[in-house]
């Protein structure tokens, strides 16, 4: 294995409400025949040396969409946030003697190949990625060493990813075209299928 992936893990941040999709679990909605964390995996397992789902509740739901992998639920509750579900990777990193979480939203499945690599070649100490000339910061580089950083942060009511990584220091990763996108909102998933396929 490579340096780049040997010491990451990779979170699928699922702990959101999905308001604006009416509910549930983005995720496991289905694009172009299986569901979309399905296809987020198959991009993601091959860069990291093991993989999380970050979800709230039942972790049983996601067993079939995610065989075998571990379903972390946020430590701090009230839904504080994309950073609960960070530290929340980080947490299950150390766990495993990992030195480092790369995050993603459980709605972009469309992630590149080479985000891991080369989030971490830009990390300083974080690092986010960027596409069509805006910052994604919960496609992030995220050092296990920030952990406790960060819940002091999270305790202290930060729900905002892009403050908090902006105060650490943040490099920024720019991809062509638009690997990011993902679904808010029922309409989405049609763009999302379209890209899929294009
Ligand atoms: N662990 C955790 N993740 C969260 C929380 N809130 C949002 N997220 C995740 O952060 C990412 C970006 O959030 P959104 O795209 O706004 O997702 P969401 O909050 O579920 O959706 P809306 O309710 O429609 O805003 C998604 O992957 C969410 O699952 C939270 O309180 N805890």
């Amino acid at each position: 294995m490579d340096g780049d992936r040997a010491g990451v893990l990779g979170v699928v941040l699922a702990g959101g409400l999905a308001r604006r999709m009416g509910g549930g679990d983005k995720t496991l909605l289905m694009l172009a025949g299986r569901p979309m964390l399905s296809h987020l995996l198959e991009r993601l397992a091959p860069q990291v040396a093991a993989v999380a789902v970050n979800a709230n509740g039942d972790p049983r739901r996601f067993a079939a969409a995610a065989p075998g992998v571990a379903v972390v639920a946020d430590g701090e509750p009230g839904y504080p946030g994309p950073l609960a579900g960070i530290l929340a990777g980080m947490d299950f990193a150390a766990t495993l003697g990992l030195k480092a979480v790369v995050s993603l939203p459980g709605d972009t499945p469309l992630i590149p190949m080479d985000l891991v690599e080369r989030l971490h070649a830009a990390a300083k100490p974080l690092a986010c990625a960027a596409s069509l000339g805006r910052v994604h910061p919960p496609v992030g580089y995220w050092p296990v060493s920030l952990r406790e950083g960060l819940r002091a942060a999270v305790r202290g009511g930060e729900g905002k990813v892009s403050r908090w990584a902006g105060g650490q220091g943040c490099g920024v990763v720019s991809w062509e075209g638009d690997p990011f996108l993902n679904a808010n909102a029922p309409g989405d998933l049609a763009l999302l299928e379209a890209a899929l396929h294009a």
